[in-house]
């Protein structure tokens, strides 16, 4: 990672002038979200777009940082003075807050000392159901092809209609789980959650098979088989479906059962194995309470967030069969492109010179590699994956 580029450059060149940060410092990672104005940018609105007042051209852009490493955040955002922006500058009328910024997540109560002495900086706090809401909601009316479905392994963009969105289930998985009824900006409720989230699979993950990170554990999963851990139906039925109630010889009975056995220990098992079965329960798990609490209120459309997924093939195909499943068909298991920015989307929109309707996104565009400082280095602009090294163009423009 870098640390000591005294000015980011953009993709003409052009000296990039950061102008709002906010951040989310969740249990597992922090998210940042800021926005950059290009220098000598003045380039029109998009055309269906009435131009309210003088409009800022520029970029979001989006990085991350495990929360257990929060002086290499605290780093980025002083080497990359991303605390001098001070406001959308050529307005008018525009309050300069450096001292503060928006953030939300419990870090922001956890650590509001240590910005506090680090960066002489104040974090002023957001809710972070409210953010979360606000973050989703932002990205299904504002960003093309966010939101999308995955069914054996195809991907399929929705076209959002924004006079039907509402309502719907938000299920953000994060370390843990909160799952919350929307039903329209900032009108929602947090009707459950569940403690068996991204924390449990990267901690059982790590203490079973050793891995040394998140996304190694991810990458074992791919190779692995569970059926060599998990009990299935036909194991406890001579190789037969268990029909009548409509259950598959393969279906998992048990998730874990086999390792009950006596004359076997951890090592016997291997590591991509347990990754694979592990996911596959806990994504089981999560898809089948969603649907729960999707019936209960009688949604049909489950969004789901947080960097647990990582937009990653196997979690979004467990879960959205898993609500396929149960729901009979009924209900649909949807994905975003930023799903792990939702809070820190939220605390970006609350500032309060700008809003949810001011923030007029064009279109997607990538940063140079060179020019994002997100801790991953694997992401794959064909696979789409965003792991915080892609930008947003958009323009900003006064309520
Ligand atoms: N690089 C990573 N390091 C740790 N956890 C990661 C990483 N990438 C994805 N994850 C997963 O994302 C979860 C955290 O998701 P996130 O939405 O950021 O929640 P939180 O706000 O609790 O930090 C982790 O529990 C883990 O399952
Ligand atoms: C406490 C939290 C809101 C914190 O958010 P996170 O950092 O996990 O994103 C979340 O971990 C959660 O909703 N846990 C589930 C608690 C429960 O309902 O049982």
């Amino acid at each position: 990672m870098e640390h000591n580029r005294e000015v980011e450059i953009d993709g003409n060149s052009n000296p990039i002038q950061i102008s709002r940060l906010a951040l989310d410092i969740g249990g597992s990672l922090i998210k940042l979200v800021y926005f950059s104005r290009n220098s000598g940018d003045d380039e029109d609105p998009p055309k269906d777009k009435v131009r309210v007042s003088n409009g800022v051209n520029g970029r979001l852009h989006f990085a991350k940082f495990e929360t257990a490493k929060i002086n290499d955040c605290l780093q980025f955002i002083s080497a990359n003075k991303l605390l001098l922006g001070g406001g959308f500058q050529h307005q008018e009328n525009c309050t300069n807050d450096r001292s503060f910024i928006k953030a939300t997540g419990g870090g922001a109560y956890k650590f509001s000392e240590l910005f506090k002495e680090k960066l002489g900086i104040s974090l002023e706090k957001e809710d972070e159901m409210d953010c979360l809401v606000t973050g989703a909601n932002f990205l299904l009316k504002a960003v093309n092809q966010e939101a999308f479905t995955y069914l054996n392994g195809s991907k399929e963009f929705v076209q959002i209609d924004h006079n039907d969105l509402y309502p719907y289930l938000l299920v953000n998985i994060g370390s843990g789980v909160s799952m919350i009824k929307v039903d329209g900006d900032g009108k929602f409720e947090r009707v459950s959650g569940t403690s068996v989230g991204g924390g449990t699979f990267w901690g059982l993950g790590k203490l079973l098979t050793k891995c040394q990170s998140f996304d190694e554990l991810l990458e074992l999963s791919h190779r692995g088989d569970n059926r060599a851990i998990d009990t299935l139906v036909g194991d406890i039925y001579g190789g037969m479906d268990y029909s009548k109630i409509g259950l598959l010889s393969t279906t998992i009975a048990s998730s874990f059962g086999k390792a009950t056995s006596h004359n076997k220990d951890l090592e016997d098992y291997k590591p991509e194995d347990i990754s694979r079965s592990l996911l596959r329960m806990i994504s089981n798990n999560i898809g089948q309470i969603s649907y729960l609490n999707a019936l209960r209120f009688g949604l049909k459309r489950i969004i789901f967030g947080g960097f647990f997924i990582r937009s990653h093939s196997y979690t979004m195909d467990t879960i959205a069969v898993a609500v396929h499943f149960w729901s009979k068909g009924e209900a649909k298991a949807m994905f975003l492109r930023h799903e792990g920015f939702l809070g820190a989307l939220g605390a970006f929109m609350s500032y309060e010179t700008h809003s949810l309707d001011d923030l007029v996104v064009n279109q997607m565009m990538p940063l140079p590699v060179n020019a994002s400082l997100g801790m991953d280095t694997n992401y794959d602009p064909l696979k789409g994956d965003l792991n915080g090294t892609e930008s947003i163009q958009c323009s900003v423009y006064r309520a």
